[in-house]
């Protein structure tokens, strides 16, 4: 197989608050192939947009990638490494800031994110923001760019284009403008395209017309895409691997069938378990109980086990690694968890957990008597 598009590398970005640093995406790896739908899921707070933010360069105060290794196409978007004596050194081949901007940014990954009134100006119109942005970034005439600009509106489903050049952002509607912001990304033919739950926001039938458009235009385009979502429903229907973040790390990655079908962590087990799915009624759904504990103290050993309905004493104890746990009919299905490490899981005792349901029914019971 051909090298991969994008490779993430044990990328770290913490944030230095006055309550302690946030270990926000804490030595996270995967990749991305050509032409590839990659998901990262998982709750509000698990480290996704930081995660993209990082790749991207774009993490501010009191915000810091600390260390990892991004490379793109053989470029090392960041290649920072920690010293022992705590200093963090980036070697000489990592891109400069004005690289980023000029050679990477837009021309090479775009990214899209939730809120499409973030990337769009209200007072200008939505064909001229997308005509000087493909001009600028395109090395053609302004002529030319409105003809692009003109072809992308269509080619995204707005009707009308030559007529809807004209709009200002406030006269479409939030999924015509997501479209917009979709030919935007597309405009300078990124190789690499990253979304930020760019359809959360809308309702789920418009959100249905999106995800077939950018599966539609990812065939056509080859275009690859790392697409963060909380939703596996979305997951499902887009995605050719995903992988599973919770409290700033990655805990499952696998193909999208074998994730949903030969889960192996408990945690994307109980994800699964907590959307709808055509064969369960709304009563059936369960929710993951507990909350995900913060992520400047994160639990010893395994993150999730304060949560997790299988957690047993060895998992408090024992920090897992992330391994390759495929079996023969699978391309490569890593996990890391204390089930599949060789500690003694079988043999120990169960924790008492968030998840089992003498710690949920006192739960119940305190929030009772506070109301
Ligand atoms: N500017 C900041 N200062 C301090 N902590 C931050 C900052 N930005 C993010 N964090 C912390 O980093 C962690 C990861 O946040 P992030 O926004 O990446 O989560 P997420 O998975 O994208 O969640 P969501 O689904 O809600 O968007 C959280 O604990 C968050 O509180
Ligand atoms: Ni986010």
């Amino acid at each position: 197989m051909s090298e991969p598009i994008l490779k993430v590398e044990n990328l770290k970005t913490q944030f230095f608050t006055e309550e302690g640093t946030v270990r926000a995406v804490d030595g996270i790896s995967f990749e991305v192939n050509e032409g590839e739908l990659v998901g990262l899921v998982g709750e509000s707070g698990a480290g996704k947009s930081v995660a993209t933010s990082s790749i991207m360069r774009l993490v501010e105060d009191p915000g810091e990638v600390v260390g990892g290794t991004v490379t793109y196409k053989g470029k090392k978007l960041i290649d920072i490494e920690e010293g022992s004596d705590g200093e963090l050194r980036q070697s000489s081949e990592m891109l400069s800031n004005e690289e980023m901007r000029k050679q990477i940014r837009g021309r090479e990954i775009a990214i899209i994110f939730q809120d499409p009134m973030e990337a769009l100006n209200p007072v200008f119109t939505v064909g001229g923001q997308l005509r000087e942005f493909i001009e600028i970034n395109r090395d053609v005439s302004s002529e030319q760019a409105k003809e692009i600009a003109i072809d992308m509106l269509r080619e995204v489903g707005i009707p009308e284009p030559e007529k809807r050049y004209d709009s200002y952002p406030h006269q479409f509607s939030g999924g015509m403008r997501q479209r917009v912001i979709i030919a935007m990304a597309l405009a300078c033919e990124p190789d690499l395209i990253i979304a930020d739950e760019p359809t959360t926001a809308l309702d789920v039938t418009v959100e249905g017309q999106i995800l077939d458009l950018v599966k539609e235009l990812q065939e056509k385009y080859n275009t690859s895409f790392v697409w963060v979502t909380h939703d596996l429903g979305v997951v499902a229907e887009i995605c050719d691997r995903v992988n599973v973040m919770y409290l700033g790390e990655i805990i499952e990655q696998a193909d999208v069938d074998d994730l949903f079908h030969k889960t192996r962590h408990p945690y994307t087990d109980a994800l699964l378990d907590s959307i709808p799915r055509p064969d369960q009624s709304v009563d059936e759904l369960n929710p993951i109980k507990g909350v995900m504990p913060e992520a400047i103290n994160p639990p010893s050993g395994c993150r999730f086990h304060t949560r997790c309905p299988e957690a047993r004493t060895v998992c408090k104890e024992v920090r897992p690694t992330y391994q390759d746990v495929s079996d023969p009919n699978e391309s490569s299905h890593y996990v890391s968890c204390v089930k599949y490490e060789n500690v003694g899981y079988d043999d120990a005792e169960p924790l008492e957990t968030e998840a089992t349901d003498a710690f949920s029914g006192g739960l119940v019971e305190a929030r009772g008597d506070g109301e």
